[in-house]
């Protein structure tokens, strides 16, 4: 892992004051935030909170106001090639183009470390192949991305990021697309490259109790405001959860004492006033 332009002590990820304008609307304002090295940060919040736009601001991706640094240096004072070995970037729906294959897709986590007139290495080469092989994919290397199911491609765009080896993730609703068996493999493999390598994952997430099971602190945005942080049984508490998804949910501890939310409906009509209202 590189990471020769840390500053001892300071956090992988952080930010502050970051605003982000789009077609002339403020859509994140004054958000600062931190990660630690090796932490998984995961953030929280309604559509259109501003998430996505918060971890393409992070990756250096679009103009902003504030500052991004990573392990302590500004973000777009690193060279491009330095910061895709410093962040890899999973987007949620990326354009993926239809006639590469798996392989060469997942290939190009390496550019960073190809030079400009050189080819892969053999390394390249095995991390890719390895990357594939833990996320289901090995069987799919000759594919061509048009011919993918949803969470396929999802697995594809994930293993581009890994493939990369940088000691920051940053995950845009990894999971989505993802059948539970391979959530949960998605989840625990980058959970265990965090603790291995100690990667910094920052992830924006939907599902609540996922962002609860893995992060170790949540940022819940709304409106483009970070309105509430800390860890998930601080964050995802039933009233800032009522307040700014406007759901009903119960909140209870699973099993490791890690919070869960369930949704819970709303009363139904007794048949008889349904009947009177009809
Ligand atoms: N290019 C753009 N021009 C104007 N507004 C934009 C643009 N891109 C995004 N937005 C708006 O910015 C806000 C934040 O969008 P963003 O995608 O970051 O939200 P999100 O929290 O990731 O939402 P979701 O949960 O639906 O994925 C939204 O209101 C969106 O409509």
């Amino acid at each position: 892992m590189s990471g020769d332009t840390a500053r001892p002590g300071a956090p992988a990820v952080e930010t502050r004051g970051l605003g982000v304008t789009l077609g002339g609307r403020q859509v994140l304002a004054d958000v600062t935030l931190s990660a630690a090295p090796g932490q998984w940060l995961a953030v929280i919040g309604p559509n259109g909170a501003g998430k996505s736009t918060l971890l393409r601001a992070v990756a250096g991706l679009i103009p902003r106001q504030g500052e991004v640094l990573v392990n302590g240096a500004a973000v777009e004072g690193l060279r491009p090639r330095r910061r895709a070995r410093l962040v890899a970037y999973a987007p949620q729906t990326p354009a993926l183009p239809p006639d590469m294959t798996v392989y060469d897709y997942a290939l190009l986590g390496r550019t960073p470390y190809i030079s400009y007139l050189g080819s892969e290495s053999a390394r390249d080469r095995e991390v890719t192949r390895s990357v594939l092989d833990r996320l289901d994919l090995d069987g799919f290397a000759a594919r061509p991305l048009g011919h993918l199911s949803g969470g396929e491609r999802q697995r594809v765009v994930l293993a581009r990021a890994l493939v990369q080896q940088a000691p920051v993730l940053l995950l845009d609703e990894p999971t989505t697309a993802l059948d539970l068996g391979h959530q949960q493999q998605v989840l625990e493999l980058v959970d265990r490259l965090r603790l291995a390598d100690r990667l910094t994952v920052v992830t924006t997430l939907h599902d609540l109790s996922l962002a609860g099971q893995y992060a170790d602190a949540l940022v819940l945005l709304a409106e483009g405001r970070a309105v509430a942080a800390g860890p998930p049984g601080r964050v995802l508490a039933e009233p800032l959860l009522t307040e700014h998804f406007g759901a009903r949910v119960r909140v209870e501890p699973g099993a490791d004492g890690r919070p869960l939310v369930h949704l819970v409906r709303p009363p139904l009509p007794s048949p008889i006033s349904a009947v009177e209202e009809g």
